[in-house]
């Protein structure tokens, strides 16, 4: 058991453990959480106090969470003069599956984001963020209701490994020395007063991760995994992950899928009929269709053609973007739920897609859907479908009852607008 400098283990529960890839989950889990920054107070305790009456509705006490606070951003810093102390690394280590709210990170300098250091730091590979629409949200689309994706985002690797020197530092001259001496590059336009950062992208971690999303598309029944990528620019990291997509699915995955790849094989070998056939042929057989798509074409499609797309993978900068996007057009960020795996560690942090809002902390104002949802991520993670399936429930009838936080209530007719906590009642109540 690790010793904790701060931290006060719950008398109460046990630790979720790990075999062969399968969490083994006991009746009284200890799930460390982090409330986070600016309005993640609010929304945490929102957020607890629905998680707890679903679980105690679905099984009547049998199963209990026994919640163990753990800190990082400002309320680390307060407690410990760090902003991601040893001992957060080591309770979720130890502990497995965390969740948490919002942390803060400055721009154009100051600390790297702690949510990164927190995925980076625990190897959770996956960002899996599902975007899915709730009857009556209001929507900047006409039907929001086609999107149902489900966004498997690599987590540990692409220009959010932090290897960036800031403009006019010796580092940053060294390096741009380094590329024109030594590798012959001559389009750096204004060397004196660049700044430099490095894209890492790799085979290993583009396998695992397009892994991950297959294998969800084949457990969920899905109809597609979509590469989304920017390789017609960037050819040896964007390009290669797409193509290292391919590879791995023909691979791995031979009897389950029918990739793009192929389709164009078979099309340059036998002609356009061909390969429309064996693609027909494939989804006949319920083959899951890999294919991809460059990025900024995607992003129009998924507002022009949400249909057409199901599972998405991607790298880390894209799925950033892509997560927000699609939140935007079902509702918004307010209900954007989010999880980081390891699909072999075990260790997995929930956490909303959105960031801290800072100008409505303390508020009691915004919408703690996201985090709540996450938690149901969480709940179905740990085998607990009941209780995720009593808050899903719940989260349509309040919805459609119009009792909405501020964020939908202004985009509604005739809605009544809710504080946070007040929200987490209504939730209760429809439970
Ligand atoms: N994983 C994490 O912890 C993340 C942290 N961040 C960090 O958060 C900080 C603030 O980032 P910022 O760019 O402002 O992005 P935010 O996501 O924090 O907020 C942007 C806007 O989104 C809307 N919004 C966010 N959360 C909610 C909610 N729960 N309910 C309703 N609406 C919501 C608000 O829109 P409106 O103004 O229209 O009401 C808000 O002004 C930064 O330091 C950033 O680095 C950002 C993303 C993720
Ligand atoms: O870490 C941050 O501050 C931002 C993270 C973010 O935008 C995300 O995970 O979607
Ligand atoms: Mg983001």
């Amino acid at each position: 058991m690790a010793r904790f400098e701060k931290l006060q283990t719950p008398t109460t529960g046990e630790k979720i453990t790990v075999t062969n890839g399968e969490l083994q989950v006991p009746n009284h889990p200890i799930i460390p959480f982090i409330e986070g920054d600016g309005i993640g107070p609010d929304i945490w305790a929102a957020s607890q106090r629905v998680l707890d009456a679903a679980v105690e509705k679905a099984y009547s006490g049998n199963k209990k969470i026994s919640w163990f606070e753990v800190y990082a951003g400002e309320k680390a810093n307060e407690l410990y003069n760090e902003w991601l102390p040893k001992d957060t690394l080591d309770a979720i280590e130890e502990y497995l599956v965390a969740i948490k709210g919002p942390l803060t990170t400055p721009v154009g300098g100051g600390m790297r984001s702690l949510n990164v250091a927190l995925r980076q730091e625990l190897d959770l590979y996956v960002c899996l963020r599902p975007v899915r629409y709730f009857e009556g949200v209001p929507s900047p689309v006409k039907r929001p209701q086609d999107v149902d994706m489900v966004i498997f985002r690599e987590n540990s690797e692409d220009i959010y490994a932090g290897i960036e020197y800031q403009a006019e530092t010796g580092d940053a001259q060294k390096l741009i020395q380094f590329l024109q001496q030594e590798l012959g590059v001559k389009k750096i336009r204004f060397p004196e007063t660049s700044g430099i950062g490095i894209k890492p992208v790799s085979q290993e971690g583009t396998e695992r991760l397009v892994k991950a999303a297959i294998d969800y598309a084949i457990e969920h029944k899905r109809k597609s995994v979509t590469l989304v990528h920017k390789g017609n620019i960037m050819k040896f990291t964007e390009g290669a992950f797409k193509n290292w997509g391919y590879e791995i699915a023909e691979r791995d995955y031979k009897d389950q899928v029918f990739t793009w790849a192929q389709y164009d094989r078979i099309k340059a070998e036998k002609g356009t009929a061909a390969a429309n056939d064996a693609q027909s042929k494939a989804e006949a057989e319920g083959k899951i269709i890999v294919k991809d798509s460059i990025a900024d074409a995607f992003l129009q499609q998924i507002l022009t053609r949400p249909a057409e797309y199901d599972v998405i993978a991607t790298l880390n900068l894209n799925g950033d973007y892509v997560s927000d996007a699609l939140a935007a057009q079902v509702g918004g960020i307010g209900i954007a739920p989010g999880a980081n795996i390891n699909y072999q560690s075990g260790h997995a942090i929930f956490e909303a897609t959105h960031g801290t809002a800072p100008k409505y902390a303390g508020l009691d104002k915004v919408n703690p859907g996201s985090v709540i949802l996450s938690g149901v991520l969480m709940l179905e993670h740990l085998g607990w479908k009941e209780a995720a399936d009593l808050i899903y429930g719940s989260m349509a009838k309040t919805i459609s009852q119009k009792t909405v936080t501020y964020d939908f209530a202004r985009l509604m007719d005739d809605a009544i607008e809710v504080k946070c906590s007040e929200f987490a009642n209504h939730l209760i109540d429809n439970l």
